[in-house]
């Protein structure tokens, strides 16, 4: 059964204005030239707002969470790997060999896995939020059926409920899932009204005719879900699929619960997109790691007026363009809570500068 509270979210409660507002006086008052810092100064801003205080505190229990499924697509020839791939990586992820393990371990983050919709059996412990076994081909037929989207939705939402009440203070969307940037192309060139041939990529490196199949598959699917573009919760069941539905309840949930997020590449934020449809506002939750290579990931950005803090021509997905900028993140924080103020210090300002004044006779 279709549970509607699942999908309705409260109003989203932006971050702390007046917090914000302390940390933009208190870098004018640490020992460096005004604006010197830069991004990091922003973002340290940013930071303040969402902790709620000022000085803001280093990140100590960075959590994230990669969100595992297959797509019926992936059978059609859009992807450079097998469909096989998924539950061979979450294996992989299980044993701590993959990218985001390695990252996670340099930056101080912890990983968790969840199947949402892997085409195999995987590990119970993962499974216990499986909606099911793959999504559908979506240039063909729905993702999912009425119930499966409420439960995907609803299952990303449980899942940030219990990161933030086991004391997780940052949060990152990962994911997993071979084929999954068709269907994140479909979602962000139907929202922003982009034509295939100007959105797909070539995800895993597809070859040319591959690329021709992504795109013609884009292109079917983009049709089926023009009379739902409007609808986000319908729009994820006929375009998207299961784990991209639990990804947006994920993002909207942590809005909600006032926990920010850094978002990673082209199919979380597609994710993303969706879910500031659901809880308008929980944009400003989130900040972008990184631009990745995948033309429909900076379309969505711009849309979503996020800046990525990186751009380092990154194209894997995972939550790995995310954790590379959290070390930049907890440097804005770091720099904005720890610092010496030019009072503290004993160092002049830039208005005890000297000027000669030139002689008169
Ligand atoms: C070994 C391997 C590890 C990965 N880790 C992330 N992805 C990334 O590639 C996939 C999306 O690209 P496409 O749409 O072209 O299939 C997703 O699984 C994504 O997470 C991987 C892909 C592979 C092959
Ligand atoms: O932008 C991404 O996150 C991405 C790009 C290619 C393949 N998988 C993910």
């Amino acid at each position: 059964m279709t549970s509607e509270p699942d999908v309705i979210f409260d109003a989203i409660t932006p971050p702390d204005a007046a917090a914000r507002a302390a940390a933009d006086a208190r870098q004018a008052q640490l020992t460096k030239p005004t604006g010197s810092l830069g991004r990091l100064e922003t973002l340290g801003g940013w930071v303040a707002a969402c902790q709620g205080q000022c000085p803001p505190a280093l990140f100590t229990r960075p959590r994230v969470v990669v969100f595992a499924g297959d797509h019926g697509v992936a059978r059609h020839g859009v992807s450079a790997y097998p469909a096989e791939v998924t539950a061979q990586m979450v294996a992989n992820f299980l044993a701590g060999g993959a990218a985001v393990n390695a990252l996670a371990t340099t930056t101080g983050a912890s990983v968790r896995v969840a199947d949402i919709a892997v085409d195999a059996d995987t590990d119970p412990a993962v499974s216990t939020h499986k909606v099911r076994r793959s999504s559908g081909s979506i240039d063909r037929e729905d993702a999912l059926t009425e119930d499966e989207v409420a439960r995907a939705i609803a299952a990303g939402r449980a899942i940030a409920d219990e990161e933030v009440d086991s004391g997780a203070d940052l949060l990152i969307a990962g994911e997993m899932g071979i084929g999954n940037t068709t269907p994140a192309t479909v979602l962000i060139a139907s929202l922003t009204d982009t034509e295939p041939v100007a959105a797909v990529g070539r995800g895993t490196g597809v070859d040319d005719a591959g690329w021709a199949r992504k795109t013609a598959a884009i292109r079917d699917a983009m049709r089926r879900v023009r009379p739902v573009v409007a609808d986000p919760v319908a729009l994820l069941r006929v375009g998207g699929g299961a784990d991209l539905a639990a990804m947006a309840g994920f993002l909207a949930q942590a809005a909600l619960r006032k926990t920010p997020v850094i978002l990673d590449g082209v199919v979380v934020t597609a994710a993303a997109m969706v879910a500031e449809e659901l809880a308008p506002g929980a944009r400003e939750w989130w900040v972008a790691g990184h631009k990745s290579t995948e033309p429909a990931h900076a379309v969505a950005l711009q849309r979503l007026h996020l800046v990525p803090i990186l751009d380092l021509g990154m194209r894997l997905g995972e939550g790995s363009g995310a954790l590379a900028a959290l070390p930049v993140l907890q440097g804005a924080v770091t720099t904005l809570a720890n610092m010496a103020t030019f009072a503290d210090a004993g160092v002049s300002t830039g208005e005890d500068a000297d000027v000669e004044t030139p002689a008169t006779d």
